[in-house]
């Protein structure tokens, strides 16, 4: 089985402290593996979005390790983290976090113009994705113009567009009706099929979460059952597997270990996340 892209030990989330404290995240030892696509499921409140957003390097523990490939998140600098998350991830949101006000290329393109990439470099890779998902004739329609699944692909084509090997999907399909959210479906799946990009997905969307090749169930901040498909069993990664392995010490560096940033540049990835979380509403 391919290597582990991202572990975690122990990892704990509290929320608050005192009388409003709120563990959130209760202990979680587990790997996701390269190419695999992973839903987190489970009743609100159960931990799915922090825990999330703990992988994806958009917030930090209150105890225990993330690692990304085998490299412990927290040796690295902010300004590294930042550099990995941006590198390395692509994100897509329930909510679309698009700017209203900008036109569909530019908010595509956004991520390559906080990187640096030069103007022509970056319209010639907008172009380019958009095209891939089918929405080229409207790179130049302003972002609010656009249906609920036009936007959904706006926003995977952003994500796509520092060619990332991990995606996140937090609700990709919540605000969509069935017969669109199929088609962003599609879509996702498509590119973890193709291009073997690792899917991670929180969803209520038991359809969606049937279509990974595995479920973690989340309960009161714990993951209570790691459901894999039979094509995953089948390759010998059996139920609590991720357990037994998590279990061992993470260290080491993998091809995701962090970027060179003695420079200490001010990172792009906590650029872009500002970036993708440009709200419709605030812009
Ligand atoms: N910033 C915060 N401060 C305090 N508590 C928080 C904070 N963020 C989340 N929580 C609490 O942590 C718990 C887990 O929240 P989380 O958003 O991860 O759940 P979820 O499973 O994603 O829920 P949903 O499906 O409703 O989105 C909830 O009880 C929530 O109220």
């Amino acid at each position: 089985m391919s290597a582990p892209v991202l572990e975690t030990e122990n990892l704990v989330k509290v929320y608050g402290r005192g009388e409003s404290r709120f563990d959130a995240l209760k202990g979680l030892t587990f790997e996701i593996h390269e190419g695999e696509s992973v839903a987190i499921v489970g009743k609100s409140g159960s931990g799915k979005s922090t825990l999330m957003h703990l992988l994806a390097l958009l917030d930090e523990p209150t105890s225990g390790v993330v690692a990304m490939d085998g490299r412990p998140v927290s040796q690295l600098k902010p300004a590294q983290v930042s550099a990995l998350r941006n590198d390395t991830f692509g994100f897509v949101f329930q909510q679309f976090f698009l700017n209203a006000n900008q036109t569909v290329l530019e908010n595509v393109i956004l991520p390559l113009k906080i990187a640096g990439v030069s103007a022509s470099e970056r319209k010639r890779r907008g172009m380019e994705v958009l095209e891939q998902l089918e929405m080229a004739d409207k790179a130049k329609n302003k972002a609010n113009d656009l249906s609920g699944g036009q936007k959904q692909r706006v926003c995977i084509a952003r994500a796509l567009i520092n060619q990332p090997t991990v995606l996140f999907a937090d609700e990709p399909t919540g605000n969509l009706d069935t017969a669109t959210g199929e088609v962003v479906e599609d879509i996702l799946f498509g590119l973890h099929r193709d291009r073997g990009i690792t899917l991670v997905v929180v969803t209520h969307d038991d359809d969606l979460a049937s279509r990974c090749d595995r479920r973690l169930l989340m309960q009161d901040g714990l993951i209570v059952a790691d459901d894999r498909g039979e094509a995953a069993k089948a390759a010998g990664a059996g139920v609590g597997q991720a357990s037994r392995e998590g279990s061992r010490q993470v260290g080491g560096h993998g091809k995701h270990a962090a970027p060179a940033t003695a420079d200490g540049q001010p990172a792009s990835g906590q650029d872009t996340e500002t970036g993708t979380k440009t709200g419709e509403g605030q812009a």
